[in-house]
Parts: C-alpha cells; structure tokens; sequence
C-alpha cells in the first residue's frame, strides 16, 4: 500500500487512523473538546449519584443501610469530581488517553462486581449485566463508526488545509514571478533606470497632464559623447561602468517628478513636468556640469567625459510625446554637428 494510502487509512478494529503521527494531530485536535465533554459527564455523573441519597433517604430513612449507601455515595462522588479534576488540569487526549478510559473501566468493573457482591440480587443483575452486553453490542459498532467519521472529516479538512497553503504557495510564488517579469519588463538591466517602453509609457501620462493642467513640459535627449572610443581603450566593461554612473548621477540630480529612462546604448531620455526652457536650460547644464565632475577610475584618468544633450519643449497644445522626442533628438545632432560637450535647444516651431 501506497505511503499516502497508508497515512489516510482508519483501522476497523479501533477506528483510530493507522499513521501515528495523524492520530495524534487528530487528537491533538480535538483535546481540548474532549477534555470539557468528559468532565462534563464526570460532573453529571456525580450529581446524579449525589441526587440518590436523596432518594435513598426517603426509601430507607435514617438507617444503618443508608448510612452504608451514603458512604458509598460520597465516595463515588468524590472519585467522580477528582477524575473531572485530574482530566481538566492534566488531561491531555494525545498523552494521557488511559485518564479518559479510566471512567469507563471503573464503570465496567462495577458492574461486574455487582454480580459477586450482591448474589441476593442476582436475577436483577444478570439482566443488568445482559442489557449492558446488548447496549455494548448495539454501542460499540455505532462508536467506532462515529469515531472513523471524525477521522474522516478531521483528514478532510486536514486535506484541504494542506490544499489551501499548497494554493497559497503556488499564488505568492507566481506573484513573485509577475514580480520580477515586471521588473525585467520595465527596468533597463545595466542602469537600473525605466526601460524604454516603460519611460514611454510614464512620459506619455506626464505629458497629459501638464496639457490638462496647462503646464510646461520638457524632454531631454542625452548621448555620452565619444563613447565608442571608451569602449575600444577600456573595454566593454568599463564602458558599461561609465554608463550606469552617469544612469546614477542624472538620476539624483532630478526631481523625483522626473522621469529618466535608457533609450538604448549609451543614450538616455528625460521627462521634465513644469519645467518651462529656462528650467530646462539650467537642468541639462548641471547634468552635464555633474557628469563632467564624475569621479573615474584610475587606468580612466586621461578621459574627459562629456554629454551632449539635446533639449525639446512641449508647445501648448502638444501631446505627441515622440514628436517632442524626435525634436529632442534634432537638438541632440545639433550638438554633436556642433562639437559635443553641450546643451542645444529645439525652440517651438523648430525642427
Ligand atoms: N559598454 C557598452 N557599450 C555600448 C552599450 N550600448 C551601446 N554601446 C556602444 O556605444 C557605442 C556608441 O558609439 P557611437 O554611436 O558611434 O557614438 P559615440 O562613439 O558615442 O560618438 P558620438 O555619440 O558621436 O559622440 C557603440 O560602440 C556601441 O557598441 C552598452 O550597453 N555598453
């Protein structure tokens, strides 16, 4: 039989689960119910027993006998209301399973003590003992039937439990995924910065509200100058390295209303919200002052490194963001036709 098979099986003999480890879960489960049920009964028990002294009394009055019986009632008592103690404070269902039997042994022994004890009264107790055989009979088939059904229903909801955190782990899981798919999608790999499409689609937004709002918005179009050249005497690497510190300097200097992406190689592109040309002007000068000041590596201390940048300003009924970006881009060649190192400015009309 299959392990799973085996871990799920109730025996029938016993109706308890044939793994240990689930029986005691189950147990475990379900402690702290039985514990209350059998102090309960333990309880009722000895005032039912208590309630016969009343009876008794008034069947035999203040006599030797009811004496005797009251003894015996007191002692019952008591045993029951101990017991009940005993279950509530250290009777745990998974450890101490004899404690909650113990009520029935005692039962069970006291009928069959009965029969030798009180041989006056055999008839009586031959058909007490008879109907306890047939209520044990007719019982114990129902008990055992019972007890595999909370089996069952305890593994079912078990099942469904482990089901549950199953889903809930497949559902964190893949949310990491989207997570880290969005991230790919909308982040550039080398500089951290907002991927093209992603600048796109930030820049678009931004620039429909400063049209709604009637407000100036500008675009910046960056290019490292000379970046091929650093490339073939250093490496790819440490043109790679020169890349994402300038990604890191432009980025800090912006406002964090701006938005700045990588357009591809070793160009970037920038989105400016209410910033008007003197604005702009200012901004594009301080990137290229920053990038120029940028502290290099020591085999890259004969380079001067510089940044073009090519300036577009929204005119007031713009919404073409790849109209101001080409416009951008026109400045930019300027700039480069021009002898790099520079900002240029596309004025409205222009291009
Ligand atoms: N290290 C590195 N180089 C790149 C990357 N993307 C593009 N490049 C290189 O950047 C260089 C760009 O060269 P060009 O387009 O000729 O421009 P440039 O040398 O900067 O010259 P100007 O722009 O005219 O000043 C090419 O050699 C590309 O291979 C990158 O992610 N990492």
């Amino acid at each position: 039989m299959s392990p799973l098979k085996t871990q799920y099986r109730v025996d029938w003999l016993t109706g308890q689960l044939c793994d240990g480890s689930k029986e005691s879960l189950y147990r475990e489960s379900i402690n702290e119910r039985v514990r209350y049920e059998t102090c309960l009964a333990l309880i009722l028990a000895a005032s039912v027993f208590g309630m016969f002294a009343i009876t008794d009394y008034y069947l035999l009055g203040l006599t030797r006998e009811y004496y005797l019986l009251v003894t015996m009632c007191i002692v019952v008592v008591s045993l029951c209301l101990i017991l009940a103690f005993v279950i509530a404070r250290w009777g745990s269902y998974s450890h101490r399973l004899w404690l909650h039997a113990l009520p029935l042994w005692i039962l069970a022994t006291g009928i069959i003590l009965i029969v030798p004890l009180r041989p006056e009264s055999l008839s009586t107790q031959v058909t007490a003992v008879v109907l306890a055989t047939m209520a044990f009979y007719l019982l114990i088939p129902n008990l055992l039937r019972l007890e595999r059904l909370q089996r069952n229903q305890f593994l079912l909801l078990h099942e469904e439990c482990d089901q549950n955190h199953q889903l809930l782990k497949e559902i964190t899981h893949r949310k990491s995924l989207e997570e880290q798919l969005r991230m790919v999608a909308e982040r550039d790999e080398l500089t951290g910065l907002n991927s093209r499409s992603h600048f796109m689609k930030r820049a678009k937004a931004l620039l429909q509200r400063s049209r709604l709002e009637k407000m100036p918005f500008s675009v910046f179009m960056i290019d490292v100058d000379h970046f091929k050249s650093i490339n073939d005497t250093w490496g790819h690497s440490h043109g790679d390295w020169v890349l994402t510190k300038i990604a890191e300097v432009c980025a800090h200097s912006l406002r964090p209303t701006d938005v700045i992406g990588r357009f591809g190689g070793e160009e970037f592109v920038v989105a400016l919200p209410n910033t008007g040309p003197d604005d702009a002007q200012a901004v594009a000068e301080r990137l290229k002052m920053k990038v120029a000041e940028l502290p290099l590596k020591e085999e890259m201390s004969e380079l001067s490194l510089s940044i073009t940048i090519g300036i577009a300003i929204a005119n007031t009924e713009e919404v073409d963001l790849e109209a101001l970006i080409s416009r951008a881009d026109q400045a930019l060649y300027v700039g480069k036709r021009d002898g790099r190192n520079r900002v240029v400015m596309c004025h409205e009309g222009q291009g």
